[in-house]
């Protein structure tokens, strides 16, 4: 299938950044690449593991329920998972598992068996232990595979969307969860966003990922992707521990997908192209 029209970027140290004119067309260009990576993986492990996550990114996933993947992906063998939930039930309008149930599940033939939400009948520390332990349930049989490098899952693909903030999953600035090295899933009581409890996938988990997918669109995220992608840590502006920064795949790969206004400050800082190599398709 052929390409939108985009403009893309290779920085040296963040993957590959893919801008685009409209939703719309992040739209068709991520059906694209969730098809072809769900394919692969299929046909290299006979699943496909995907971590969604909650925010604006289910209005992208339009496309992939529409022909020809609805009629052409092996659904069968997509398995669902979540990089973070809200400590909601699960029909309230800040759980994530709804927004992706109603804007995704139901209009795909995915098996009911194969979606993992996370349980919102615990306590969020209950409720990231068992998580956890049906992730590494899963490892074990490889129905989820596993990093060689760093013994965490290897999902095949882990969708994110960036919050205006920087953060990723429930992973926000400068909180202690940035630092853990051990858990795959873990949970917070003081999220800086309602509501304050949470479950999230860690930075290990993310990184160990194949593929990892991050969404960013609207000129509120302007100046967080800016500091994310760009090289430097001068200035008063500079990214302490700013999570979507600290996402650096341990073999896999990162794209980014932005709209022209996400990406209007990297444009505009660098504009001359000079430390990103641009490509027009
Ligand atoms: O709280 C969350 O927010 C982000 C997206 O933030 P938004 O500002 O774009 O709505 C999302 O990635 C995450 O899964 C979610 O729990």
């Amino acid at each position: 299938m052929e390409r939108e029209s985009a403009t893309t970027y290779e920085p040296k140290r963040n993957g590959e950044i893919r801008v685009f004119e409209s939703p719309d067309e992040i739209s068709t260009d991520l059906a694209e690449y969730i098809s072809q990576i769900s394919e692969i993986s299929v046909k290299e492990r006979g699943y496909f593991a995907i971590a969604l996550s909650g925010g604006p990114l289910v209005s992208f996933l339009g496309k992939l329920c529409e022909a020809p993947y609805n009629k052409t992906l092996d659904w069968s063998k997509w398995y669902i998972f979540w990089s973070d939930e809200r400590a909601v039930s699960k029909n309230h309008a800040e759980s994530n598992y709804k927004l992706i149930k109603e804007g995704f599940l139901t209009k795909v033939p995915i098996i009911n068996g194969h979606v993992y939400s996370i349980n919102d009948n615990a306590t969020v520390e209950d409720a990231a232990t068992d998580y956890e332990f049906v992730i590494r349930q899963l490892v074990k049989v490889r129905t989820i595979g596993v990093s060689e490098s760093t013994d965490c899952p290897k999902f095949d693909l882990i969708l994110l969307d960036m919050g205006s903030d920087g953060h990723v999953a429930s992973l926000f600035p400068n909180h202690p969860t940035l630092e853990l090295k051990d858990d795959w899933i873990t949970y917070i009581t003081d999220s800086p966003q309602p509501p304050p409890e949470r479950i999230t996938f860690t930075l290990p988990v993310i990184n160990s990922a194949s593929n990892i997918a991050i969404v960013a669109t609207g000129d509120d995220k302007a100046k967080a992707v800016r500091l994310v992608v760009s090289d430097g840590t001068e200035g008063p502006d500079a990214p302490v521990s700013l999570p979507a920064r600290m996402v650096h795949p341990t073999d896999g790969k990162l794209v980014w997908f932005l709209d022209k206004a996400a990406a209007a400050s990297l444009e505009a800082s660098n504009g001359d192209a000079s430390s990103y190599e641009h490509h027009e398709y």
